[in-house]
């Protein structure tokens, strides 16, 4: 499900993005869109730019050129936290929770509830986290726990859960399946799926998984060599068409190389 009024701006336009490091040029005159409510696979081999576009957008990073546009309107991200306030989330391989803290505390880290003028109440935060996991669908035994003793699908699941709790409008998934088990995988993949029919939030996946990819997003693009070269709604596109675009990419790449 992609916006419902056709009229209205993307919900995130990167244009004409180049950043170097050093002498790497990660990325060069990339543009990218994502509508609202849709959910969109960033596809590409090891060091085609995919993680410094997503922290770029993510305000990690700032670009050396072009520019970036939320509901049609320019802003420069200045940092994580600047990113955050607009309403840009990322979730990353690392995941950034605390291990040692029990899931209720993770949920709330940096953002805790307040009730009558005082920070921290245990007893609201812990029904909050409850309510929240249980309205997405995450099966997780007790918020009390600590996340350490959870597996890796239920600390992606918790990672995500916070970033939709938070209000995020765009949340980048910096390849949520990564070392995930099949049951794992296939429990964050259902979470993006009740995420997307709900609409609330518009999400970009980093995968490696095409089949994966095709089976959640709407559209994919393709990253090679710091440039966009694919974009095509999943219905239009294949693994076979993906894998073999990846594979030409290989072939022609070590062919000027020589033997
Ligand atoms: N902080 C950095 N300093 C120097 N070079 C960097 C930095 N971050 C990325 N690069 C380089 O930029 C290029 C793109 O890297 P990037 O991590 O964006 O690729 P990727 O598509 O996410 O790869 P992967 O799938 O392996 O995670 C690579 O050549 C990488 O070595």
């Amino acid at each position: 499900m992609t916006s419902t009024d056709p009229g209205a701006p993307d919900v995130l336009r990167v244009e004409h993005i180049s950043k170097t490091f050093g002498t790497v040029t990660a990325l060069r005159d990339v543009s990218l869109r994502l509508a609202r409510g849709e959910v969109l696979g960033l596809i590409g081999d090891n060091g085609a730019g995919k993680s410094t576009l997503m922290k770029i957008i993510c305000g990690f990073h700032q670009p050396d050129g072009g520019r970036i546009l939320l509901d049609g309107a320019e802003v420069t991200l200045r940092s994580v936290e600047h990113a955050r306030s607009l309403g840009i989330d990322t979730v990353y391989q690392d995941l950034a929770l605390i291990n040692e803290l029990s899931v209720y505390h993770n949920m709330f880290l940096n953002r805790e509830p307040v009730l009558l003028g005082c920070l921290l109440n245990n007893r609201r935060m812990r029904a909050l986290a409850r309510s929240y996991l249980d309205d997405m669908g995450v099966n997780i035994p007790s918020v009390d726990v600590e996340v350490a003793k959870l597996s890796g699908g239920q600390r992606q699941a918790i990672a995500v859960a916070r970033s939709v709790y938070s209000r995020s409008k765009i949340l980048l998934l910096d390849e949520p399946l990564a070392a995930m088990g099949a049951k794992e995988g296939v429990q964050i993949l259902d979470l993006v799926r009740d995420l997307k029919a709900r609409g609330e939030v518009s999400i970009v996946i980093i995968a490696h998984n095409y089949a994966q990819v095709l089976e959640v997003c709407d559209r994919v693009n393709l990253l090679q060599h710091g440039s966009i070269t694919f974009d095509k709604p999943t219905a239009q596109t294949s693994v076979k068409e993906l894998t073999d675009l990846v594979v030409a990419e290989y072939r022609t790449a070590r062919a000027r190389r020589g033997p």
